[in-house]
């Protein structure tokens, strides 16, 4: 089963993975046309009432696919009114084609033929609330209509995630949808056939470009929503808690604050005047800090604890007894991620280990990367964790889901862009689910990096990737 939502992120990850969505319609409309076959013989009357959408374009091209039957294509609307290309370019190839194609400008207009199918492609995965004219009429004039009604995708007016209806919607015998079945289709009393339409599985397991339609931010989003993070390190790498915390910035956090040793605070250029710094006494953090420490996280949506932090007893006992008493999110990075396997928590943990990281955490030895990922989805299952593996390839799990994002260079292993991406995958886990946070974060660093890398070649710096993580993350430079 596929969400609406879902279902558009592989889509565009599989034209990332160089098969556009055209190319996907033309699978579509073959398997329409396919349909129409097992339930008319050849010479059968089909007409075809058409959306302005991708629904319609599908239908478009299924009844390019139909030669031999007696075909009507009705388009409920002006070509100028199709609203998308390439639904409108199957179009005009089908008036090219001299194939019988209809405008309806009025519903009261549509009159059939007596036709022994009707394919309704009017709305598929794009509707919104209850039909609206022509379409609420053409529902009445499908519905009492005496033809085998075969759906494309969904049938009109039904919702795919929830099978509800806001108003009237199609009645059908058959749907024909696509890749993967609908929630929406359980609920519905008709056959359901899934076509494969030649999406590859990569564009499900690889992250890629379609991942980012998951941050469409509601335009009516103000100060806090999009989340407080808070960076917990410091101590024998200075520089560290800064840039995650820089990074949470440029990957959309609200506000970004700094726990670390006054020590560092106190003389770090790199503090910017954008982060918000609660200074530990010590030079290291320890445990005495733990109930601040607690304190200030409770006030937001994400901690991430480890960069910077160093390994000495006092730190990682801070860490434990940190995590054991938390049960908000945190992203666990550097030396933090070691005390994670004897932790006893209710947090929601996104670690983020290299593989010598993993393998002193009790995780898999390196091998190729479809066994590692099978072996890092076990471990993530075992430690009931998100684990991030960075590598030349990334793996994501969380046990039960697993990415691996190719993004990045070899130019990033200079210091300081793990804790970029600590901090990116910190501000996306407050408005995603860590999975999907760990799996952004992992390919938007690794094209902050490739961005970064196209201007200062094999010299680039972590502070280099800070400002490309915009760019990564909304590469149209919305929202
Ligand atoms: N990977 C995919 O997602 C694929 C999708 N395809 C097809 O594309 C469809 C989705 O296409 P679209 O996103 O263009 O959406 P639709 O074609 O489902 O609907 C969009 C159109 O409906 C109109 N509309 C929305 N709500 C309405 C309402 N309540 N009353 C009247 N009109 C309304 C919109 O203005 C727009 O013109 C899928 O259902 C499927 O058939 C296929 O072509 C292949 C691949
Ligand atoms: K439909």
């Amino acid at each position: 089963m596929i969400s609406s939502t879902e279902m558009a992120v592989v889509d565009e990850n599989a034209a990332a993975l160089g098969v556009p969505r055209k190319q996907l319609m033309e699978s579509s409309g073959n398997a329409v046309a396919h349909a129409v076959r097992e339930v008319a013989d050849p010479g059968a009357s089909v007409e075809l009432v058409c959306g302005r959408g991708n629904n319609g374009g599908d239908a478009f091209v299924a009844a390019r696919f139909l030669d031999g039957y007696d075909v009507t294509v009705h388009l409920l609307g002006r070509r100028e009114t199709i609203t998308t290309d390439i639904a409108r370019e199957n179009w005009d190839a089908l008036r090219s084609a001299d194939i019988d194609a209809q405008r309806v400008g009025d519903s009261r207009s549509l009159e059939f033929g007596d036709p022994e199918v009707i394919v309704d492609a009017m709305l598929g995965t794009g509707v919104t609330g209850a039909l609206r004219e022509p379409e609420a009429t053409a529902v009445g004039a499908i519905n009492d209509a005496d033809a085998a009604v075969v759906a494309v995708d969904v049938p009109s007016g039904i919702d795919a995630d929830t099978g509800d209806s806001e108003g009237p919607a199609v009645e059908a015998d058959r749907v024909v949808t696509f890749h993967d079945g609908k929630p929406g289709l359980a609920s519905v009393d008709a056959d359901v056939t899934v076509a494969d339409i030649g999406i590859p599985t990569a564009a499900e397991r690889v992250v890629e470009r379609g991942d980012l339609l998951r941050l469409a931010r509601d335009p009516t989003a103000h100060k806090g929503e999009f989340g407080r993070v808070l960076v917990v390190g410091g101590g024998p790498y200075t520089g560290a808690p800064a840039l995650a915390a820089q990074a949470a910035l440029r990957a959309g956090a609200d506000l970004a604050y700094v726990a670390c040793p006054e020590t560092v605070a106190g003389g770090v250029q790199g503090y910017s005047e954008n982060l918000i710094v609660r200074p530990q006494a010590g030079d290291l953090l320890a445990p005495s800090s733990v109930p601040e420490l607690l304190e200030t996280a409770s006030g937001m949506d994400a901690v991430v604890f480890g960069p910077g932090l160093g390994d000495a007893d006092a730190s990682l006992e801070a860490a434990t007894a940190f995590l054991e008493a938390f049960d908000g999110t945190a992203v666990v990075d550097a030396d933090a991620l070691q005390v994670v396997p004897d932790v006893d928590t209710e947090a929601t943990l996104v670690c983020t280990p290299h593989q010598g990281e993993l393998e002193a955490m009790g995780g898999p030895a390196a091998v190729d990367t479809d066994e590692r990922a099978a072996l890092v989805a076990d471990f993530a299952a075992d430690l009931g964790v998100t684990l991030l593996v960075k590598g030349a390839v990334d793996v994501i799990s969380d046990g039960e889901r697993t990415r691996v994002n190719r993004t990045g260079n070899p130019g990033m292993t200079v210091g300081g862009t793990g804790d970029v991406l600590a901090g990116v995958t910190g501000a996306m886990t407050c408005p995603l689910e860590p999975i999907h946070a760990a799996a952004l974060g992992a390919y938007a660093n690794g094209r902050a990096g490739d961005l970064a890398v196209e201007e200062y070649g094999h010299g680039l710096v972590a502070t280099d990737l800070l400002g490309a993580v915009p760019a990564a993350l909304w590469p149209d430079g919305e929202n």
